[in-house]
């Protein structure tokens, strides 16, 4: 059946159309992004979820999500998204981090030539036929010194446009380095420095616990008398109150706002002050821009879907699609050999070490971490994928470590997991030949060759005769046909093991025969998902 999407929010129809030319069943329904009860209704329909700024993505919505497996924002923040919640639930959270970050540069320029000329009243004066050209003295911006916050992709745009306009252009970014900094052109300068020296301000972070409230009243108050302060990144950088207060005091001459603590602002402390020019977050709203952001989030959404390549993902390592083929056995080995020792292991598991060994070792290896984890911790949460597996892992203190190797043995590669708990080290290997199917190589350091499949069954006995013939009777006794048998052992005489792969499951009667034999000190049933 073909993925469905929902589009619920005013992105281009060019979305639309990629994702019907993929084979992909979209509905667009735009205004489900202001009607939380209705999209939390329709919500469990859908394999992706496509967005903008309106639609909130919340831990509720995601609660009944019960089929979504991607999220893509058309645009840059996802602060409208609860990616924690969508982690949990191993929901990819997708951005498109270059399609609109142009044009949102030059909103905030406009924004601080609107600000510095007061265009917009000027215009609505003009409008209303006064022509009051004493009354709209402005300011210029060459020579100015231009304090940008955030100085990423848009940021780092705002400097570009800003120096060309002979502006002086510091920046406070604690992410952006010496030398980036000298290559732009710009003076790398603390928060303090910033807020003591710019005439003009302009926010380009995203929206983070760091980040909210940056421009609190106590950093206001530290601002340069006659500033005036653009805001084209979030609401809730900036106190309103508090700089409403310093805009009717004469403090800050002026500011430019696109983003607002509320949105759809409907109401401000900003509004109807003087000197404050105000946008309905219009930052990304160009044709190209909206172009750009829809033909990317679409074509993303659909290769995940579709193919199960990740791009832009805010919680998921990136896998091409060209990756996600060539790495598509080996992801199901890191799964299977995860299941394995999950299954396999009853008490909490401290650390996981995961060792690539030849040409594994070159792959995309945060994409295999998530395989692994996902499959060992599949036993405790049956719904644990790729995306949520770290993170439930993260939570409970696990420990992860990997170590990679040039080929070391007489496979091209392979993978062996290694899990510690208090009580032991579990570890086992495999590799995937050349007809694609991976295979288990190794458990607790005794080669083995075993095919894996749907129901398996693992014993552990001493290496001694007889056994072979126990297990192929017990197992002939209860009707269950044996598709492949594995024999390895430590050395003559010492611990062996077997893995049966068979048709169906493993009776009880069978496994109570096989343990009253006292042949065996383990006997333990296996499921592994191999569809
Ligand atoms: N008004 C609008 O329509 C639009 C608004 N935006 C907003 O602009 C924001 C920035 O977008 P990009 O430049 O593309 O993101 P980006 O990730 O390229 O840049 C953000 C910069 O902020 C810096 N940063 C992070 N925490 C910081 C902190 N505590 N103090 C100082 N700097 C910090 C980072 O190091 C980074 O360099 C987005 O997160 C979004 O909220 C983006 C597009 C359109
Ligand atoms: O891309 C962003 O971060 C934006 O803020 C753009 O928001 P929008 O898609 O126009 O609602």
């Amino acid at each position: 059946m073909a993925p469905k999407v929902l589009v619920s929010d005013k992105l281009s129809e060019t979305a639309v159309q990629i994702f019907r030319d993929r084979g992909i069943d979209v509905d667009f329904m735009p205004e489900l992004g202001k009607d939380k009860e209705k999209l939390l209704e329709l919500i469990p329909n859908y394999d992706g979820l496509a967005i903008r700024s309106a639609t909130k993505a919340t831990e509720k919505l995601l609660a009944s999500a019960a089929n979504l497996k991607v999220i893509g924002r058309a645009g840059i923040g996802t602060d409208n998204v609860d990616k924690d919640a969508a982690s949990k639930k191993g929901v990819i959270v997708m951005n498109t981090p270059f399609g609109n970050m142009i044009t949102t540069a030059e909103h905030a320029i406009a924004m601080m030539f609107a600000v510095a000329r007061q265009i917009p009243e000027a215009s609505a004066s003009t409008h209303a036929g006064k022509w009051e050209k004493s009354k709209f003295m402005g300011v210029e911006l060459t020579g100015k010194t231009l304090g940008v916050i955030g100085a990423g992709n848009i940021g780092g745009i705002v400097c570009d446009r800003a120096r060309a306009l002979k502006m002086r252009v510091m920046a406070y970014d604690p992410f952006l380095g010496e030398e980036k900094a000298e290559k732009m052109g710009v003076q790398k300068v603390e928060l303090d420095e910033l807020l003591a020296n710019a005439d003009f301000i302009t926010l380009h972070v995203p929206f983070t616990e760091q980040t909210k409230n940056i421009l609190s009243k106590e950093n206001i108050a530290k601002l340069k008398k006659g500033v005036r302060i653009v805001n084209c990144a979030r609401g809730g950088l900036v106190d309103e109150d508090a700089l409403a207060e310093a805009l009717k005091s004469g403090h800050v001459a002026g500011a430019a706002f696109d983003v607002f603590a509320v949105e759809p602002a409907t109401d401000s402390p900003l509004f109807n002050l003087p000197n404050v020019v105000v946008t309905p977050h219009l930052g990304a709203a160009t044709t190209e821009a909206q172009e750009n952001v829809a033909l990317q989030v679409a074509e993303q959404m659909s290769d995940y879907l579709l193919t199960g390549a990740v791009t832009n993902a805010l919680n998921m390592p990136s896998v091409t699609a060209e990756e996600a083929k060539v790495m598509g056995p080996w992801v199901k080995l890191a799964g299977h050999l995860g299941n394995f020792i999950g299954q396999m292991t009853d008490e909490p598991i401290k650390a996981i070490n995961i060792l690539y060994d030849g040409t594994v070792a070159e792959m995309n290896l945060e994409a295999l971490n998530c395989g692994v984890i996902a499959g060992i911790m599949k036993k405790a949460n049956p719904d644990v994928n790729m995306v949520s597996a770290p993170v439930i892992a993260k939570e409970r203190g696990i420990q992860i470590s990997t170590t990679n190797q040039d080929k070391s043995g007489a496979f091209d590669g392979y993978i062996k997991v290694t899990v510690v708990t208090d009580k032991r080290e579990r570890s086992a290997a495999g590799t995937v030949f050349s007809d694609g199917k991976p295979r288990f190589i190794q458990i607790k350091g005794i080669n083995i060759d075993a095919e894996i499949g749907s129901h398996m069954l693992y014993t552990t006995n001493e290496d001694v005769p007889g056994i072979i013939g126990t297990l192929g009777a017990t197992m002939g006794k209860h009707d269950v046909n044996i598709a492949n048998f594995t024999l390895g052992r430590a050395g003559a005489g010492g611990e062996a093991i077997a893995l049966l792969y068979i048709d169906h499951p493993v009776p009880q009667a069978a496994m109570d025969d096989l343990t009253a034999t006292g042949m065996f000190s383990q006997v333990k049933p296996l499921t592994f998902d191999v569809g």
